[in-house]
């Protein structure tokens, strides 16, 4: 081998050797590699699969878009050169994939959609999501007092990216909550018309017939729309507008929510459910369906359906707005169909495929329709009886914002009349036999079967000759009386101070509740309810029929009466003090029509056929052509626009009012109200100020008579052992004069134990006999001296008091310690004898009587005397002075000659049968007129 073979060799075999040691690490780097890439490749897998969803990787081309790396011999995944990856890795890792998808799922599959059935059976009963076969054809029942429905069911939802199919109902709040948006395309716009239609049957068919009203609009055609719905349009209960003219719904619509608002959502309410509270709906719902072709609607109309969007849900006005594009501000409910069918909504979302329930069965859609139509026309011929205006349950509402009363009927619907703090008051108008006192117990009746006492009361004051209210206090014949009357006025025509007296009362009482208010550092009457719960705070309506007697003449009383009434009018709104002032005519009342602050406070109007000025007439002469029995009831101070027309029924024959006021003094009787009458003398022994009366008051208290007062209280003088403290009754009529002489002295008999005072009755005038011996025996069988003298004696007696009272004067003896009454009747009668002067003393009687009328009263000594006349009176007093008669009662005697007895106001008195007017110059800055006692002498 030649040295350059050799050479060769070694070269070729270090080559060799290097290839051997490069083809070793070149194998090592390309096993790296290939495993580099199988893991690679599996989170590219991974990666691409779960970045895509795995339920679409199934279903759709990503997993394709793994099989490229995939080779078709070797069944490897990735570049067969590089990074093989063999199949069953690959499914390992789907499955890891595969199983992280289902567990992450596993809850919801395992709970969700039963959790979700659950939740819209609790929320969505009957109607609003049970299977048509269940309701439909069957009018509902609800009222809305159990409720609404939060949720109503339009078809079965899915989650599209869930390893199993779960399916769940899918319901949609409606009702007060939310508006309802659908939009479709031309391919299914079918479903959205069967979508619409069966909503509206759920909630057609849940409430009572009547409670839904359906307004459908379709851009496209006049007919056509709903065809299934139109059975209701003989109810009413649907009203299809015309293509033509969107505004005209959107105008009723708007005004619709205007009267909503003046008249529903008073005192606070921001919704008409608010205002039903826990009660039946008031207000019935409006569903208005608007069908577009998926344009715009022209501007205006744009916005005025937005303004309606916004406003609308508080005041019950619901829109189901079908393909128009729009944005509303307000809670809005989108469901979106696409062409395959295939819906989504907002309730959901974009993950959940809705397959909306197929359309109710054509034939049975008509039929439900027709059932609740019916329904609605029978109810609406039924109700109109004063039984329809009372609730299934009495005395379950509550007073704190406000009073609502049913009172008639407008096409089967009951219209009602509220108080409240936006509208306190109401005046009632019609000329005679129109209905008022009718239309009074209609109201009366309604309030008190819906609260209880303690949530209202009542005071009832009639100035009619006949007794309207008479039934509502305790009768002969009738022994109930409405438990929440406190006061019945009766037959005060004549006695108008009694309307001041109530009016007083209610100021004082609007005074108590504002002070409590105040300390409770509110307000109103609502807040103070809540600020002291445990407090006794109904509200209180007044009701005065024929008021405008008490503003009949130009006197103290009608001047009396203004002030008060403009008190109340003005401020008891807040202290939930409520007035109802009803009247033939009001136009010639002109203490009240001069005071138009005290007008504006009566927003409420209640005008009887041909009422006059109780609407804001010309413009709104509705009591013109209003027929027999029904009666314009207007919340906005009688503008046009408030006018709601009803039929009052008929709420004073046998068995309506009566009839309640029986079942519910049964219930509870509670106190028997006050009862003024002024055709009745009050009965002495029946006054508790009389009862009450006991021995040990060292200054007796003498009762006159019964004031006219709220409380029916005695007219009492106090004889303290003070100069004046004698009575003197003025008037020419024995029985005034008998009344209030015997009452006081009865009065006094009951304050001394017995032979404890010694009475002198004098019978001065014939006439008087029989009540001078009644008065005596009634004092003797209480144990007292009570001798009668006649003419014959009276000279004696005064001489000898007389001269009683001069030595203890001049101290020559102690004073009496027994009490002396002189009860003398028909003083004038002795006043020729009295002249007579004594021979030796020069002294005559009247001397005698002076003295004893000025210094008795010191002495227990004090004379109650009847005078038949003002000058008669005078002549038995010193000249010019009178003030030893420190207190009287006059009779038939013009005010102006009492004028030097009493304050000017003496003035304004005009004499009337059985009514005295009472002065005590010690304790009255004014008179008071007071009805003599029966003092049982007849
Ligand atoms: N809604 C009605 N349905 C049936 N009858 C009615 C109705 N309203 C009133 N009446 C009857 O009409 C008559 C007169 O009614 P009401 O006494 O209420 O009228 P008024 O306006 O108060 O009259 P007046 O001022 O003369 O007392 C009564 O006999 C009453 O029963």
């Amino acid at each position: 081998m030649s040295r350059r073979d050799d050479r060769r060799r070694r070269i070729e075999d270090s080559f060799a050797e290097f290839q051997r040691a490069v083809s070793a690490a070149l194998g090592s780097v390309a096993r790296e590699h290939r495993a580099l890439a199988t893991e690679h490749a599996k989170d590219l897998v991974e990666f691409t699969v779960r970045g895509t969803g795995i339920d679409r990787a199934l279903r759709d081309s990503a997993l394709t878009d793994v099989t490229p790396f995939l080779t078709v011999d070797e069944k490897r995944i990735g570049n067969p050169r590089q990074a093989p990856l063999s199949m069953a890795e690959f499914q390992d890792r789907l499955a890891q994939i595969r199983h992280d998808w289902q567990q992450s799922y596993h809850e919801w599959t395992t709970t969700g959609p039963d959790q979700l059935t659950e939740l819209v059976n609790s929320v969505a009963r009957g109607p609003a999501s049970w299977p048509y076969e269940s309701w439909l054809g069957h009018p509902g029942t609800h009222d809305g007092s159990e409720g609404v429905p939060e949720l109503w069911r339009i078809g079965t939802g899915e989650v599209v990216s869930a390893p199993e199919a779960a399916p769940f109902p899918v319901a949609v709040p409606l009702l007060d909550q939310s508006h309802l948006h659908i939009s479709s395309t031309p391919d299914s716009r079918q479903l959205a018309d069967g979508l619409v239609e069966s909503l509206l049957l759920r909630v057609l068919s849940h409430f009572q017939p009547g409670l839904v009203h359906v307004h459908v609009w379709d851009v496209g055609q006049l007919t056509g729309s709903l065809p299934g719905l139109y059975p209701l349009t003989r109810a009413n209960l649907l009203t299809v507008h015309d293509p033509a003219r969107l505004h005209e719904l959107l105008d009723e619509l708007s005004e619709h929510i205007r009267q909503v608002h003046t008249k529903v959502l008073v005192d606070g309410h921001l919704t008409v459910r608010s205002v039903s509270g826990e009660g039946r709906r008031t207000e019935p719902w409006r569903i208005a369906v608007l069908f577009g072709n998926r344009k715009a609607l022209r501007e205006e109309h744009q916005q005025q359906l937005q303004r309606v969007a916004r406003n609308g849900l508080a005041c019950g006005v619901q829109l189901f707005i079908v393909d128009i594009p729009i944005t509303v501000n307000s809670p809005v409910e989108t469901v979106v169909l696409r062409s395959d069918g295939s819906a989504t909504c907002t309730m959901t979302g974009k993950d959940v495929r809705v397959t909306l329930d197929p359309a109710f069965p054509r034939t049975l859609v008509p039929r439900a329709c027709a059932a609740i139509a019916e329904k609605r026309e029978e109810r609406r011929s039924r109700m109109g009886t004063f039984g329809d205006l009372l609730p299934d349950r009495p005395w379950t509402e509550s007073s704190a914002a406000g009073v609502i009363a049913p009172v008639g009927f407008d096409d089967g619907e009951q219209v009602c009349v509220q108080l409240g703090d936006t509208s306190p008051h109401a005046l009632v108008g019609g000329p005679s036999g129109s209905g008022k006192t009718n239309f009074l117990y209609a109201m009366l009746g309604s309030l008190c079967a819906r609260y209880s006492p303690d949530e209202l009361e009542l005071y009832l004051l009639d100035f009619k000759e006949g007794v309207s209210f008479a039934q509502f206090a305790p009768g002969r014949k009738d022994p109930s009386w409405l438990p929440h009357a406190r006061l019945v006025g009766v037959n005060v025509n004549t006695d108008r101070e009694f309307g001041v007296a109530l009016l007083k009362f209610l100021a004082d009482e609007m005074r108590r509740r504002a002070d409590a208010a105040k300390q409770h550092e509110v307000t109103k009457l609502e807040h103070l309810r809540a600020e002291d719960p445990g407090g006794r705070w109904p509200r209180i309506v007044a009701v005065i029929d024929e008021f405008q007697y008490l503003f009949g003449e130009r006197d103290q009383v009608t001047a009396a009466a203004t002030q008060l009434l403009e008190d109340v009018a003005r401020r008891g709104r807040s202290q939930g003090i409520h007035l109802v002032l009803s009247s033939q005519d009001v136009s010639g009342i002109e203490g009240f029509w001069g005071k138009s602050a005290i007008f504006e406070q009566f927003t409420v109007r209640i005008a009887l056929p041909k009422a006059r000025r109780v609407l804001a007439e010309p413009q709104n002469d509705a009591a013109v052509e209003l027929p027999r029995w029904h009666a314009v009831i207007n919340h906005e101070s009688g503008v046009k626009p408030g006018n709601e027309i009803c039929r009052v029924p008929d709420s004073t024959a046998k068995g309506t009012m009566d009839f309640l006021q029986n079942e519910l003094w049964r219930r509870e009787p509670g106190q028997a109200p006050g009862l003024f009458d002024g055709s009745k003398v009050p009965l002495l022994d029946a006054l508790p100020d009389f009862s009450d009366l006991r021995p040990g008051d060292a200054s007796p208290t003498v009762l006159l008579g019964q004031v006219i007062d709220v409380a029916g209280s005695a007219a009492r003088v106090r004889f303290a052992r003070t100069p004046g403290r004698n009575i003197a009754v003025i008037g020419s009529v024995v029985q005034d004069a008998a009344a209030v002489l015997g009452g006081a002295a009865a009065s006094l008999g009951r304050q001394h134990h017995p032979r404890g005072a010694r009475f002198t009755l004098a019978c001065l005038v014939d006439e008087a006999e029989p009540s001078a011996q009644h008065l005596s025996k009634r004092l003797r069988a209480d144990g007292h001296e009570a001798e009668v003298i006649y003419l014959d004696g009276i000279r004696e007696v005064l001489d000898e008091t007389a001269k009683d009272l001069q030595a203890i004067g001049k101290g020559e003896t102690d004073a009496p310690l027994t009490s002396h009454y002189l009860v003398l009747y028909g003083v004038d009668a002795a006043q020729t004898l009295l002249e007579q002067k004594d021979p030796a003393t020069r002294a005559s009687g009247v001397d005698s009587l002076r003295t004893v009328l000025k210094h008795g009263p010191e002495n227990r000594t004090h004379v109650l005397g009847w005078w038949r006349g003002v000058q008669r009176l005078k002549a038995s007093l010193p000249p010019g002075v009178y003030d030893d008669i420190g207190a009287w009662v006059a009779f038939d005697v013009q005010g102006k000659e009492l004028l030097s007895l009493g304050p000017e106001q003496v003035m304004s008195w005009s004499p009337r049968p059985r009514r005295g007017l009472f002065f005590d110059r010690f304790e009255h800055s004014r008179p008071q007129v007071i009805i003599p006692f029966d003092t049982g002498e007849a």
